[in-house]
């Protein structure tokens, strides 16, 4: 459990109690009028305990963090802190603890001796604690244990520096506090692997550089001072000198040749390593992570922030060292050379680095909009493209056209905010650094005139000068670039880092074999905290059976099902296969004796017989026939253009609905499972189709456990028991039979069932 704070700890002390006794506690932010106070709920073996704060309302959250106002500073910083009253109310006086939800909130309520009351609320930040404080009040209220791991605490939902709530959920990390240089050192970590070719990289960017700096002293000191001024080594040996600069000018291409070419290989494979990394990291995640993010920002993820730490590890990196070496080698020429006339080109940069320092910042938090803007257009993009059909169906394309217009324009707007910036301060930039330059002409003229230095050495001190402005100006651009790339890489080491929320346990068992035996027990769960889907459901399938799950659209018989494959994890309660927690099971083999057939079938990109063959590719193409005959799929591939090898998917050959379905049966049967999971599998097939299905899937349930969902009910009548649900509950259970003659909610499903075909007849006749 989380640490009591310390005031609470004095709280109770003071009236004689200890934290010790404290089972759970939760902070409620709010008051029911709306104003931010907090109220601390304890809950012991023998009571419950508020204690609410006479302080100043607290500070307001929100995601970007705490909302402060700035004359109100000084008051906030005694944050609702006391003075605290208290008031316990013992468990056997209280009937009931339960939440209420609201918007974006929630309100504890207690049930005292028959009359409710609201005793605080909060923010919906708090609503996983509220409703285990509730759940663990109804354990100790039946004298129920309370294990440790329903203890175990869930991280705060924000962060406790500057309290902005996390973007991510599953990843405990605040953009805005996050440190930049653990980032940067994180990916040096990561430039390990490309060790070899970024030595390569610098040794031949260093000699093209060495071999370019030799070049301004043959054609300034050397060419006018020496050759043409008829003094020194190279006195009036013009040719030799020309074939000088010629030969350092070939050297010099010829390296950047080399460090170009081996950039060229590395930057495709930085590239390629690094989206493999995230496209595999991304697998690793659960559902929930897929379903609570858009496509269109996941796809900018894999794509453009790979590019982006493309350019640092291959560009960026090398350029850096190189660049930083010029100009130590440059500067320390110009000072031998005259260290006067060197100072003198210096004096801008003073100025630079202030504009530097100020502005960037700035770039940086523009940058980062505009990412996101990307991404937002990016997710419109592939939200049309995959609702194609519905956008046409409805005739909305011109509301798409706008509502794609309005990203776009937003998007321009953010990226017009950052080139005009760039566009400004770059040039101001520039204008900076080259005043030296003017400076050294002017100041070097004087000085040749006082014959203090010849024409050749203010040659070669400019041309040293002007090679010193592209490693600057790289430096110049550095903040923005590593502004640019920091984000990516964060953006990268989130996901990397996210942590599944159905995650696998170190010790988890390995399933040779399963027989199929399902127990359900008990089992609570919500997609949200407190809003719970699934309530009490007890089940038990044994090796073999056939259960039947009915009842009215959003009863939770598929989210039943998705917990029984462990898409998502129970809240309370277990689900046990062969005796063992489908959490204590290795993933892959609790999925390897899993099959799902469902109403929405994908198909992937490829082939049929690639499709059938998805649960095992290494089949033998018999193997996929008999699959696709069982699964009366094969007649109506033979008549495809190219049978088996013809390409469905995006961009390929359509499958109508019930010829996918027939797909999916076929890919079920090649995988071979011991339990079988039918959601709505007969839905799209017309009615003499689905009779062949049903032959089909009756001599496919033989020998596994099935588990089949259906709207129509006549699929079920086989069903060794039906399992009817209604708002999450089971609330019948037998066979057809048995809930006919029962003449309850089946037997009014039953009937309306009937009812609807008649109809439909009618309809149709
Ligand atoms: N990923 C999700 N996130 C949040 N809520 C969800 C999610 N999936 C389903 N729900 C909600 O859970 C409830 C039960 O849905 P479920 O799909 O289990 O019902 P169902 O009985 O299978 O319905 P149907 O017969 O229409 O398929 C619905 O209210 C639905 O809105």
């Amino acid at each position: 459990m989380r640490t009591l704070p310390n005031e609470m700890v004095t709280v109770l002390a003071q009236n004689r109690r200890t934290a010790d006794e404290i089972v759970y506690w939760m902070v409620c932010d709010r008051t029911t009028e709306g104003s931010f106070v907090d109220t601390y709920l304890l809950l012991s073996r023998e009571s419950l305990t508020m204690v609410s704060s006479g302080g100043q309302p607290s500070q307001e959250k929100n995601y970007k963090g705490f909302v402060r106002k700035q004359k109100d500073k000084a008051s906030l910083k005694t944050v609702s802190s006391g003075p605290w009253t208290m008031e316990s109310i013992r468990l056997d006086q209280l009937d009931a603890v339960s939440v209420v939800n609201l918007v974006a909130s929630g309100m504890i309520v207690v049930k005292e001796e028959g009359k409710e009351k609201v005793v605080a609320a909060f923010t919906n930040e708090h609503m996983s604690r509220a409703a285990k404080l509730t759940t663990l009040f109804k354990k100790l209220k039946n004298n129920e244990e309370i294990d440790s791991q329903e203890l175990a605490e869930e991280e705060s939902a924000s962060c406790p520096k500057c309290g902005m709530i996390y973007p991510d959920k599953g990843r405990k990390v605040c953009p805005k506090c996050i440190k930049k240089h653990a980032i940067f050192t994180r990916l040096l970590s990561f430039a390990g692997k490309y060790k070899v070719s970024i030595f390569f990289i610098v040794l031949f960017m260093l000699l093209n550089s060495g071999t370019g700096l030799v070049i301004p002293y043959l054609q300034g000191t050397v060419l006018f001072d020496q050759a043409l001024g008829g003094e020194g080594t190279f006195a009036g040996k013009i040719g030799l000198v020309v074939l000088l600069i010629v030969a350092f000018r070939t050297l010099s291409l010829l390296f950047g040749v080399f460090f170009g070419m081996i950039i060229a290989k590395t930057a495709a494979l930085v590239s390629f390593d690094l989206k493999s990394s995230v496209f595999s990291s991304m697998q690793r995640l659960s559902l929930n992570f897929f379903q609570r993010k858009q496509t269109g920002q996941l796809m900018t993820r894999v794509n453009n922030d790979a590019t982006e730490l493309q350019y640092f590890f291959v560009d960026g990196l090398s350029y850096f060292i190189v660049n930083a070496m010029n100009i130590i080698g440059i500067t320390a020429i110009l000072l031998v050379m005259d260290w006067k006339l060197t100072l003198l080109c210096f004096l801008p940069l003073p100025i630079v680095f202030y504009i530097v320092r100020k502005v960037f910042p700035r770039l940086w938090r523009l940058s980062w909009r505009r990412h996101r803007k990307v991404s937002a257009l990016n997710s419109i993009i592939s939200d049309t493209i995959r609702g194609t059909r519905v956008v046409k169906a409805f005739g909305k394309e011109q509301q798409e056209i706008e509502r794609f217009q309005k990203a776009n324009l937003s998007f321009s707007h953010a990226e017009q905010t950052v080139n005009k910036m760039g566009g400004t301060v770059f040039p101001v930039l520039n204008l900076l650094t080259q005043t030296g330059g003017i400076l050294i002409w002017a100041f070097g003229g004087w000085m040749v005139m006082k014959d203090q230095f010849t024409f050749g050495q203010v040659l070669t001190f400019v041309n040293y000068m002007y090679m010193l402005y592209g490693p600057i100006q790289f430096m110049n651009n550095i903040v923005n670039w590593w502004s640019h790339c920091m984000s990516a890489a964060q953006r990268i080491f989130e996901i990397q880092d996210a942590v599944p929320e159905v995650a696998e346990k170190m010790d988890a068992v390995e399933l040779t074999e399963m027989k199929g035996d399902i127990v359900v027990r008990n089992v609570v769960f919500g997609y949200e905290p407190n809003k719970a889907i699934l309530k009490e459901v007890s089940m038990h399938a044994k090796p073999g059976q056939m259960i039947g799950v009915v009842g009215h659209s959003g009863a939770g018989k598929s989210t039943l099902v998705n917990l029984i494959s462990r898409l998502y994890d129970v809240n309370e309660g277990e689900i046990r296969i062969d005796g063992i927690n489908v959490k204590d099971m290795t993933t892959a083999s609790l999925r390897k004796h899993i099959g799902i057939v469902s109403q929405d079938v994908y198909v992937f990109s490829g082939s049929i017989a690639e499709n059938i063959a998805y649960a095992d590719p290494e089949c033998t193409v018999d193997d996929i026939i008999y699959a696709a005959k069982i699964a009366n799929a094969h007649d109506y591939i033979e008549k495809l253009p190219d049978g088996y090898d013809t390409i469905i998917g995006t961009g390929g050959y359509n499958l109508s609905g019930g010829e996918k379905q027939r797909l999916s049966i076929a890919r079920a049967i090649l995988h071979n499972p011991k339990v079988l999971i039918l959601d709505e599998a007969t839905a799209s097939l017309d009615t003499e189709t689905e009779l062949q299905i049903q032959e089909a899937l009756d001599s496919l349930i033989k020998g596994r456990t099935t588990i089949a969902i259906a709207h129509r009910l006549s699929t079920l009548r086989n069903a060794d028991y039906l399992l009817v649900m209604d708002h999450g509950k089971v609330v019948e259970a037998g066979t057809h039979d048995e809930l006919m003659a029962k003449e309850g909610t089946y037997h009014g499903l039953v009937k309306k069932h009937d009812e609807a075909l008649k109809m439909k007849e009618v309809v149709i006749a």
